[in-house]
């Protein structure tokens, strides 16, 4: 099944996951497929001599890769610390044991391999695991195969620009794209516009992505790429970007050592059902470029009908004013093959065409013209061998395809009536819009200056007036108080207002202030942790600096409790003339400060932050952190077990109506990547009623009139 397709309704591919790993229990999978090798044996992309250790490389797991996100500020405290904690303590000599390696081309970046008995079996493999998966949780840690963290690398995204992610689910480029636009600021002046057309993958990107790391420069749309509407710019202009990443769906073919189901299903045929729409995507995404910007495409397959072919269309479409630069000095660690420019057609039976005029008529609809090579004058101009792929061998990772592309003169520019060239025209798609699905979200409203709430919160915070108010927004379709409050930055705020009746909006802002009701204070709204980096410059009021000794004690609670009592406390003083509700605490131990929402009561402190960032907080004031990692990773077996057992529940109910699936899903091919436009509407409902509990969870309960009543703390 291509990467990036789902099967209508999703189950089909869960019950062939599931069959497919009862198989794999019961048989080695025969990690073989002739016609692979005779396909690939005929491209001439892997050359004679390798071709050996490229078949072993296929066979062999795939290592773990991992990124440490830059963007928070403590990035290379929390490389040593990682380094000291973990990786010096491995010990390389014992079986299957690894420390992780710093990949090449990334210097944050890490590849190991951990097989899961290693894990098991040595305590300090199953701290690093602990670890990752808990940093993971909020968002300082990406795991993401190595070659994936290529093309937003080439991309050479700067604070100020607009960058459009055009397949961006489930987000891991997206998140690196973010990373960059921030590295120098919390609050950048440009746009992230992260796009997918399925309607419950760009939920799981929410989820994955913008909930682990909030941004306020980033929108979520949900489009089909390849018709995707004309936007417009502040001034009410055609909407042009700077960056346009184009990660676009493909057969996967360069994911064998992950994706072993390949191994049974794979024929040319995967790349010549992808090859129109990864066209159209990429077509679209040129045209939305501006003169001057750069554009990766980029694919995880090998195959040359889904990588050069398209470059050698687009290239031939846009005549002259898109070309692909030599990134020949970028990453120059990074070992690559050069983009070739002849290549093979072959059909799923693996018949061979050297030009479409030899297809016969009843596969001239599967076989297309744009998939033939280019002829020697276009190969000449085309410069095919600036495009580069990484194979699997060179440097043990996946197999990956990458393009870069910029455009030197808009392809249709329209001319003033004074003769200046005015920007160009992007014309509307020129296929009709598909009809997308999915919950209907409510609009983005934006708080008028005169708003009351506000003005509460300015004085409770002492909220000074540099902050740019007029972006914080709230979610309602009516004028409804009562909701949380969220950032986003000026670009964001201009692309919602112009935006968000053309196209499909599904998330934009950050969290920064959560309703709250108590008779105890004079603001109903609490500080949220995920807004605070951002807030936190404008504060004025209610910041207490406390000692990393009381900060540790406040994180771990006073023996599970999470209110921690404030007569323990030094900093009860500081605290002594705060009236209770929403604070934030801070603590500076060497160069890491640690800031984080709490609330204070008349009598206890608690952190209003998740698990896993009170972790972390320990964690990066120096303190031990085990204790409290051993207890997280227990309860998260234990959840994982009760969910093995609802599902293994539900599936038994479920599967009298999943056999009457079998005969539809038979007939879906390549067609699915239609279908995935469709997404799953009741998955998406799911998901949109599970984020509105979540919220629901995390809202203090009403008018407390004890102790009792402060937020509950948010466990994810
Ligand atoms: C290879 S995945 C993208 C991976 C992503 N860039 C990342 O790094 O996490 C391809 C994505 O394209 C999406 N897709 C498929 N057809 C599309 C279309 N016509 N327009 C936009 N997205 C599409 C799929 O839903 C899938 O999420």
């Amino acid at each position: 099944m291509p990467r990036g397709i789902r099967r209508k309704g999703g189950k089909c591919s869960k019950r062939d996951n599931a069959d497919d790993k009862k198989d794999y229990a019961l048989y080695e999978i025969n990690k073989d497929n002739a016609k692979l090798w005779e396909y690939y044996k005929k491209q001439g992309i892997i050359p004679e001599a390798e071709w050996d250790a490229f078949v072993e490389s296929l066979k062999t797991e795939l290592p773990t890769a991992f990124r440490i996100q830059g963007c928070h500020r403590e990035l290379d405290a929390f490389v040593a610390m990682m380094k000291t904690r973990f990786f010096s303590q491995i010990d390389e000599t014992e079986k299957d044991v690894h420390v992780p390696k710093q990949l090449p081309w990334l210097d944050s970046a890490f590849q190991t391999k951990m097989p899961r008995a290693a894990v098991r079996s040595h305590p300090i493999l199953n701290q690093l695991h602990n670890f990752l998966v808990t940093e993971g949780e909020i968002g300082n840690v990406s795991r993401q195969e190595a070659v994936s963290m290529i093309p937003p690398l080439l991309l050479d995204v700067q604070p100020h620009h607009k960058v459009i992610d055009m397949c961006a689910a489930p987000g891991s480029k997206t998140m690196q794209l973010i990373e960059m636009m921030h590295a120098d600021s919390d609050n950048p002046d440009g746009i992230v516009v992260a796009n997918d057309a399925d309607n419950s993958r760009c939920y799981l990107l929410v989820r994955q992505a913008l909930k682990r790391m909030p941004a306020p420069s980033c929108v979520v749309i949900n489009e089909d790429a390849s018709v995707l509407p004309v936007m417009k710019d502040s001034s009410g202009n055609t909407l042009f970007f700077d960056r346009v990443l184009c990660d676009v769906i493909c057969s996967g073919d360069g994911t064998f050592r992950k994706n072993i189901e390949l191994w049974k299903s794979w024929t040319p045929q995967a790349g010549l059902g992808l090859h129109r729409l990864q066209v159209g995507i990429a077509r679209r995404s040129l045209e939305i470029l501006a003169v001057g910007g750069l554009m990766v495409y980029s694919t995880c397959s090998l195959n040359p009908i889904e990588d050069e072919a398209v470059l050698a269309e687009l290239l031939r479409h846009f005549d002259g004013t898109v070309e692909l630069m030599d990134v020949s000095d970028k990453l120059p660690e990074l070992k690559r093959s050069p983009g070739i420019s002849e290549w093979k057609v072959m059909d799923r039976d693996m018949l061979e065409f050297s030009s479409y005029d030899e297809v016969p008529g009843r596969l001239k609809r599967p076989i297309q013209k744009t998939m033939f090579p280019p002829t020697k004058e276009e190969a000449e101009k085309f410069h095919l061998e600036r495009s580069f792929r990484v194979l699997p061998h060179a440097q043990d990772t996946g197999g990956f395809f990458v393009a870069v592309l910029t455009k030197t003169a808009h392809l249709h520019p329209k001319t003033s009536a004074n003769g200046d060239e005015e920007t160009a025209v992007v014309k509307p798609p020129a296929a009709k819009k598909r009809r997308m699905q999915g919950y209907q979200e409510d609009p983005f409203v934006f708080l008028a200056k005169e708003d009351e709430r506000f003005k509460d919160i300015t004085n409770y915070y002492g909220i000074n007036s540099a902050f740019p108010a007029e972006n914080l927004l709230s979610r309602t379709k009516e004028s409804d108080q009562k909701r949380t409050l969220y950032f986003v930055n000026s670009a964001v705020r201009n692309f919602l207002q112009q935006n968000q009746d053309r196209v499909k909006v599904i998330n934009a802002g950050v969290k920064m202030f959560g309703r709250t009701e108590t008779k105890f204070n004079d603001c109903k709204f609490r500080l949220a942790q995920d807004g605070l980096k951002i807030i936190l410059p404008y504060l004025e009021k209610r910041v207490v600096e406390i000692s990393p000794d009381e900060m540790n004690k406040i994180m771990r609670g006073d023996g599970g409790n999470p209110y921690y009592p404030r007569e323990k406390l030094q900093c009860d003083k500081a605290l002594g003339d705060l009236q209770s509700g929403s604070v934030v605490l801070r603590a500076t131990r060497g160069n890491v400060t640690k800031s984080i929402c709490a609330w204070i009561g008349q009598m206890s402190v608690s952190p209003y932050i998740s698990k896993e960032e009170r972790i972390h907080v320990v964690r990066m004031l120096a303190f031990d952190t085990t204790d409290l990692e051993e207890e997280m990773s227990s309860k998260r077996k234990q959840k994982a077990e009760k969910g093995r057992k609802d599902r293994a529940k539900a599936q038994e109910a479920n599967s009298a109506s999943e056999e009457s699936q079998d005969s539809q899903e038979a007939t879906e091919d390549s067609q699915g990547a239609t279908e995935s436009t469709n997404g799953s509407e009741a998955e998406a409902k799911n998901e949109e009623v599970k984020e509105a509990s979540e919220e629901e969870k995390e809202a203090p309960k009403e008018d407390a009139v004890t102790e009792k009543s402060q937020p509950e703390v948010m466990e994810h």
